[in-house]
């Protein structure tokens, strides 16, 4: 007898009736703390799985290590490296938290016939209004603008105290995946110019709902845009696709917004154009290393903002990430089709 079993995001899996077996064994880092699964998620986890941490993994290996099948890998953790793979003989997926994979080695996994999913649906949408809060907090100066409003001794209204205009300003946007198109939406409301570098054009009408215009060269992007959003993965392809040419070929009152990942810019070229004002600001949500060393340059400029990667950080996207995940380990384990997984 087999019976329904519905996951609260819709999906719904025909699953061989599960009463008095085990629940299937997952490998997880730890719960709570830093990198740790949320506590408020440990909950539905355990409805549906054995879950093991790492602590007790290495405890108790050799029962273990035969036992799991999967790895729930929450924020990059634990670390997946060969040692491990070749420690769990049944391992069939891992599933990964976020968008971003380039943490993971698919080669190596694949040699080992391990699955991998993502959840890029369900962090697009706060990633991009990340992308919007840093346009907006860096143009109208809002950090600045706190400190001014709480510092004793200030004077409001100074006179040379302005920000620059995100409405109608002119926004290219290098990486048009979901996330960068969801940026386009938002950017539309703005009345925006939204310009887009992207590996391939999107359809017309999907260019023509949003007013894109494709920008084949990212050059031509660079040259004209008065924001310059990078929504693009980290590949080799990406890695420093911003370094100092590109940056000498930004407006000097540009700003630079990542939501990507740190590596797809030059870091060193970016704080030497932001000293010498050959762009106007940057406002980063991701940073190589992350966090960044306390004496870094960039943590001292003045027309830099930085959020510690927030972009899908909030409580409905958490929870959503760890629903996707479930499922995605759910339907490798009864051997369906894996949803969201990452195909070479
Ligand atoms: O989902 C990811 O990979 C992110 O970094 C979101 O900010």
């Amino acid at each position: 007898m087999g019976h329904l079993r519905t996951c609260p995001s819709g999906f719904s899996l025909l699953l061989q009736d599960m009463e008095g077996q085990e629940l299937p064994y997952v490998l997880i880092d730890r719960i709570g703390g830093k990198h740790g699964v949320y506590e408020d998620h440990v909950e539905f986890l355990e409805k549906h799985f054995r879950l093991v941490t790492m602590k007790e993994y290495l405890e108790n290996k050799t029962f273990l290590s035969k036992k799991i099948t999967a790895i729930y890998m929450w924020y990059y953790k634990p670390v997946i490296n060969e040692e491990l793979l070749q420690s769990l003989p049944n391992l069939k997926i891992l599933a990964s938290s976020g968008v971003g994979i380039d943490h993971l080695d698919l080669n190596l996994l694949s040699s080992y016939s391990v699955k991998v999913s993502n959840t890029p649906f369900a962090v697009s949408t706060d990633t991009a209004d990340m992308g919007m809060a840093l346009m907006l907090a860096s143009s109208r100066r809002l950090v600045e603008g706190y400190q001014l409003a709480v510092s004793p001794d200030t004077e409001y209204f100074p006179a040379d105290w302005l920000g620059a205009e995100v409405s109608g300003a002119s926004l290219g946007i290098v990486g048009m995946g979901t996330i960068g198109y969801k940026v386009a939406e938002r950017a539309k409301a703005f009345e925006m110019k939204i310009l887009y570098h992207n590996r391939n054009q999107r359809k017309k009408e999907e260019e023509s709902a949003v007013g894109a215009i494709y920008c084949k060269k990212i050059d031509d992007l660079l040259q004209q845009s008065d924001f310059v959003l990078l929504s693009v993965n980290l590949t080799p392809q990406t890695r420093k696709l911003i370094g100092k040419r590109e940056l000498e070929l930004m407006k000097p009152t540009a700003t630079l917004i990542n939501i990507s990942r740190g590596l797809v810019v030059d870091q060193d070229a970016l704080v030497e154009a932001l000293q010498n004002r050959v762009i106007k600001a940057a406002a980063l949500d991701v940073t190589y290393p992350e966090p960044l060393p306390r004496d870094h340059p960039l943590l001292k400029l003045k027309n830099v903002i930085i959020t510690p990667h927030i972009g899908s950080a909030t409580k409905k996207t958490r929870r959503r990430m760890m629903e996707n995940m479930t499922e995605s380990i759910e339907a490798s384990l009864a051997g369906l089709p894996v949803p969201n997984e990452v195909l070479q």
